[in-house]
């Protein structure tokens, strides 16, 4: 009996398994992200193509309207005439201003300007094809060490700032009947990421929000609301988190190799746009590894979490670097 009933359980482990790697391989919409993540640093691949694809549709023939991103480009320099996929290096361009892009500087938190400025978008373009909300900050502490302000911080940022935007321009769309609202949320909005508990309940909630939005309008097929989830992305979010006081910065950022470029980050955004993509997990391993057992296989992913989330308690206990150290052996002072 015992030996029929372990064969059982391994056929049907079998079987999930395999269920489970011909959906990964066969990538239906949803998959398709993750399956040009994990090939895309091959020459003339899938991710090639479909960046491709996103350049004519997002680019070329629509107006993109980025509300929250527009310091990102700025730092980064990413320029809207660069090649199909941009290098992995960090190239710099120069950004052409064109007519039909209009700069304008909008803060999350004055959530009473967001009318303001949603009129003025509407005034210059007549309409918003894609809204994609990026502004964001993290969190680097221990949640027995911070200030009930830092978490009410993250939430109006994070959260509020974002659906008060979102709220501007929903209407417009739903008049419209079509249109695009994108989000970037994070692996901490489907995962557990230690010293981050403001951040990733912050990012939790957009995830909340959104798949309800998403579900509150089936009358208005034409419009897509996506979620944006990356893991570790090259970017200013360590040097900008909040610690455990509201003005306290990060004493420092650390090493950031292991993590995935901008440019290729942003690349695969634009092909999961253009493909409607309703959930994107944009990670290199092994952290993609993680959304796949947050996803599959909880209780070995809460495992996971723990044991890595001790190592990296210690080490930002002992002042050394968390985020190098997260995966690899931790080397980095940062005092
Ligand atoms: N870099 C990563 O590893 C990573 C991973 C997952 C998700 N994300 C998310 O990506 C998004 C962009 O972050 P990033 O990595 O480029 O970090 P970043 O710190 O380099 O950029 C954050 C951006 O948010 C903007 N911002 C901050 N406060 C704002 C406010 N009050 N009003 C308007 N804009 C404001 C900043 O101007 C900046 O452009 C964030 O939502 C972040 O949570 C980042």
């Amino acid at each position: 009996m015992d030996i029929c009933l372990t064969c059982i359980i391994f056929l049907g482990c079998g079987v999930y398994l395999l269920v489970q790697m011909i959906r990964f391989i066969f990538a239906d919409a949803d998959f398709t992200l993750l399956w040009a993540a994990r090939f895309g640093s091959k020459p003339g691949n899938i991710r090639t193509l479909f960046s491709s694809v996103a350049e004519k549709q997002l680019i070329n023939d629509k107006r993109i309207v980025y509300f929250t991103i527009v310091a990102a480009i700025r730092e980064n320099e990413i320029s809207w005439e660069s090649s199909p996929c941009p290098p992995h290096t960090h190239s710099v361009h120069s950004i052409t201003i064109k007519k039909d892009i209009l700069v304008l500087p909008l803060d999350l938190l004055d959530r009473a300007s967001h009318p303001a400025k949603a009129r003025a978008v509407l005034q210059h373009f007549s309409n918003v094809d894609v809204l994609i909300n990026n502004g964001g900050r993290s969190q680097r502490s221990l949640c027995v060490d911070t200030d009930m302000e830092v978490y009410q911080g993250l939430m109006d940022l994070n959260y509020l700032g974002t659906v008060s935007v979102t709220k501007q321009v929903l209407p417009h769309m739903t008049r419209h009947g079509s249109g695009i609202i994108a989000t970037v949320s994070s692996i901490s909005g489907l995962a557990a990421a230690p010293l981050s508990t403001g951040y990733c309940a912050s990012k939790h909630a957009l995830q909340g929000f959104f798949n309800t939005l998403r579900s509150e309008l089936t009358d208005y097929p034409d419009i897509s609301v996506i979620m944006i989830c990356p893991g570790p992305v090259v970017s200013q979010i360590v040097q900008n988190a909040f610690t455990e006081q509201p003005d306290k910065p990060v004493s420092s950022a650390g090493d950031q190799m292991h993590k995935m470029t901008t440019e290729r980050c942003v690349c695969l955004i634009l092909a999961g746009l253009s493909n409607r993509v309703k959930e994107m997990w944009i990670a290199q391993q092994p952290f993609l590894l993680m959304f796949y057992l947050w996803q599959y296989a909880p209780t070995l992913a809460w495992y996971m979490t723990n044991m890595l989330g001790k190592k990296r308690v210690q080490n930002f206990k002992a002042g050394l670097d968390a985020d190098s150290a997260y995966f690899t052996k931790a080397k980095v002072k940062t005092t």
